[in-house]
């Protein structure tokens, strides 16, 4: 057996033992901590394979494993790979050409957005349901934010390094290749954030004030504080989390980002007895990044088209409408509310921000879906409520 054809029988070994409790990736490094022959190179076509197989969704499930992983290749690379030249030669030869081109000389027929992602009936008004599905076969961009202005710095040393980049218009977005190692390249941390170019677009709607209060109320990592606090750093910052662990990463990241003088609380804001609490604190701007499927952001999470249960939608909606019924009285009014998903889903969207202004005097101002489909980026929702109490 060539190196080739072992790769696609440790690929079908992985589809077939996968059940998806568990994210993709960790599966995968379970599977080869079980398989230590196995070197970098080894691991990184066969993540490949598995991931491109994913990629294809419900689409031709019926189909030989070894020839669809094939075909998962040859419609999501773009660049010719020693991998088909190997095993599909005449695929490789046409592996630049547009995914409509791919499909009639794979002769594998036709493609409906629904056997991609099985779940259109459910997006959120305005994506395109054709360009969104086929969004999957390509693999997204890593986005970084610049930060303290340090553009020419950072261009400067892709350049050294060799690593292509993209200079997005605002001159704050670079997208670059997945998988760069952007810690060995850039030393400083302040110089730049990680993050999804449509997630730093919901910063648009902050627009904070100098010496206003803020409070991050779902906050992990704190991706989102981070970028209001470049925008104003004098905002008085409250962050909070249900897991006690991410707000200790929050810490960490914050201090390499250099941004202090920030209270931080675990909170389950769910719970009833939550607001009792906060005593009598009310805030200028609350940001609500809800916990959602994760559905804009399945271009890197593909195992998710054939593993989400589409019950799921409803009980993140419900817990979405639970976190906003108890948050919402801590605007002050005239103050706002910015709700951020990271889902495709009009029940995770617009219903919940629907559910927001029914149930409080909160009014939406701004915002809506933000697509990034179209350009290798996470889709999310974010839009912007003013309190007119
Ligand atoms: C989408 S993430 C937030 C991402 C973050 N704002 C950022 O920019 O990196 C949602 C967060 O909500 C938190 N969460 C889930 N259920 C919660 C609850 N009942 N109360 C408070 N936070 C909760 C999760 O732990 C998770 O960190």
């Amino acid at each position: 057996m060539t190196r080739w054809e072992s790769y696609l029988v440790s690929a079908a070994k992985v589809i077939n033992s996968y059940k998806g409790d568990l994210p993709l990736h960790h599966f995968l490094k379970q599977f080869f901590k079980q398989h230590p022959q196995m070197g970098s190179r080894d691991r990184r076509w066969i993540s490949q394979l598995v991931y491109h197989y994913f990629r294809l969704g419900w689409w031709h499930t019926d189909m030989d494993i070894s020839e669809r992983l094939l075909l998962g290749t040859f419609l999501c690379e773009q660049q010719s790979n020693d991998l088909l030249e190997q095993l599909r030669p005449e695929w490789n030869q046409q592996i630049a050409a547009a995914p409509e081109e791919k499909l009639a000389i794979s002769g594998a027929g036709s493609l409906a957005a629904e056997q991609l992602f099985p779940f259109t009936d459910e997006l959120s008004q305005g994506i395109n349901a054709d360009a969104f599905a086929w969004s999957y076969l390509r693999q997204p961009h890593f986005f970084l934010r610049v930060r303290n202005n340090k553009q020419e710095q950072i261009v400067s040393a892709l350049q050294k390094n060799g690593i292509p980049y993209e200079l997005l218009e605002n001159r704050t977005t670079l997208a670059l290749p997945n998988g760069t190692k952007i810690e060995d390249i850039l030393k400083d941390k302040s110089w730049y954030e990680i993050q999804d170019a449509s997630s730093q677009q919901t910063g648009h709607l902050f627009k904070p004030a100098k010496g206003q209060s803020w409070w991050d109320c779902c906050a992990a990592s704190g991706g989102k504080s981070i970028l209001l606090r470049d925008q104003q750093p004098g905002v008085q910052l409250l962050v909070s989390d249900v897991r006690r662990s991410i707000l200790e990463n929050l810490q960490q990241r914050f201090a390499a980002a250099g941004v202090k003088n920030y209270d931080a609380r675990v909170a389950d804001l769910t719970n009833p007895a939550f607001p009792g609490t906060m005593g009598r604190v009310k805030f200028d701007g609350i940001i609500l990044d809800a916990p959602c499927s994760g559905s804009g952001t399945w271009g890197r999470t593909p195992e998710n088209l054939r593993f989400f249960k589409k019950e799921e939608i409803n009980k993140f909606q419900d817990l979405q409408k639970r976190i906003a019924t108890n948050v919402i009285p801590f605007v002050k009014p005239g103050g706002v509310l910015i709700y951020i998903t990271c889902s495709v889903f009009r029940k995770e969207n617009e219903e919940v921000a629907d559910f927001i202004s029914s149930n409080s005097h909160l009014v939406q101002e701004e915002g809506g879906v933000i697509p990034g489909y179209g350009n290798g980026a996470d889709t999310m929702y974010a839009v912007r409520f003013r309190n007119k109490e």
